[in-house]
């Protein structure tokens, strides 16, 4: 089975991208939902929450004060690594778990939408990386508009992430949101058809043997890592030219 891992900046469009994947019936884990249920009153990351930050990011049915949170670990970077260590792992568990249950269903290939992707180092993990992209400003822009939100505290959101140009160095493919949902929508569904094409007969055989599909999945990583090493490599000698 290929996992696609799906990324992007803050309001780049990898929500925009991830609907329009599943409305084309692609297996879908999507990491910002994930982070919202392991989060839910009576998990142990709840608690841990409420212990750090206090009641106060609580709403009165006890569910967590998403906006106030927001506004704090946004602006604050000791508090968002402390927040990040209190649900990522959860996240990566739940995740797992949606990917296995993927590969038992006998799913040819899954994307999972993780918009912290390469800054949690799960890029690794994954048979291929997707970079949604538009400029920064159009980041902005968008941001503000679909959150009504002022420049200042979108800047800070921005800010909590790795310069989406920065992502664009991990890509396998590209997709650009610089335009319409059109051209977007066009983009996608391309870049399915090319899916299906690479996933080929291939995964039946990997499914039915799983000493073989263990073995083609570490091949997969081990390319992946030697692709990676050779494009530092590559840049480091750019740099230094
Ligand atoms: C801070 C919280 C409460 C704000 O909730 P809110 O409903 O306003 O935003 P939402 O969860 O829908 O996230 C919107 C986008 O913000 C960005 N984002 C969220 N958390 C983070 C973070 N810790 N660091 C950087 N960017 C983040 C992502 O691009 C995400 O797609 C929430 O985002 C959260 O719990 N974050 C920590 C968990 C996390 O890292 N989630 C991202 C996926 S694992
Ligand atoms: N091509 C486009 N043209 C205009 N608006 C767009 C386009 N693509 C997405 N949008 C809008 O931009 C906003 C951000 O898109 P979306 O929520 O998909 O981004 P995201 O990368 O998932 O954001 P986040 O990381 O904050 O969850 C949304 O309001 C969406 O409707």
């Amino acid at each position: 089975m290929l996992v696609v891992g799906l990324t992007g900046g803050i309001a780049t469009g990898k929500s925009t991208v991830s609907a329009l994947l599943k409305s084309h019936n692609i297996p879908l884990i999507d990491a910002d939902v994930l982070a919202r249920e392991v989060v839910l009153p009576g998990t142990s990351a709840h608690k841990q929450i409420v212990e750090y930050f206090g009641p106060d990011v609580l709403q009165e049915d006890g569910t967590l004060d998403r906006p106030k949170l927001g506004s704090i670990v946004f602006n604050d970077e000791v508090k968002r690594r402390k927040l990040n260590s209190i649900v990522h792992p959860a996240v990566r568990w739940a995740m797992f778990w949606a990917v296995v249950q993927c590969w038992i269903k006998g799913q040819k290939l899954c994307v999972v939408d993780v918009p912290l992707l390469i800054e949690s180092g799960i890029h690794k993990w994954v048979g291929k990386v997707v970079v949604v992209y538009c400029s920064a400003e159009i980041q902005l822009q968008r941001l503000m508009k679909r959150d009504n939100s002022s420049r200042e505290a979108a800047m800070s959101r921005l800010n909590a992430q790795l310069p989406i140009t920065e992502k664009l160095d991990y890509a396998d493919q590209v997709i650009d949101n610089s335009g319409t949902v059109q051209e977007l929508e066009e983009q996608v569904v391309s870049f399915i058809k090319r899916l299906h094409r690479e996933v080929s007969w291939t995964w039946r055989i990997d499914w039915l043997l799983p000493p073989l599909g263990i073995l083609s999945g570490l091949w997969t990583l081990l390319w992946r890592m030697l692709k990676r090493n050779r494009r530092a490599t590559r840049k480091h000698r750019t740099r230094t030219s």
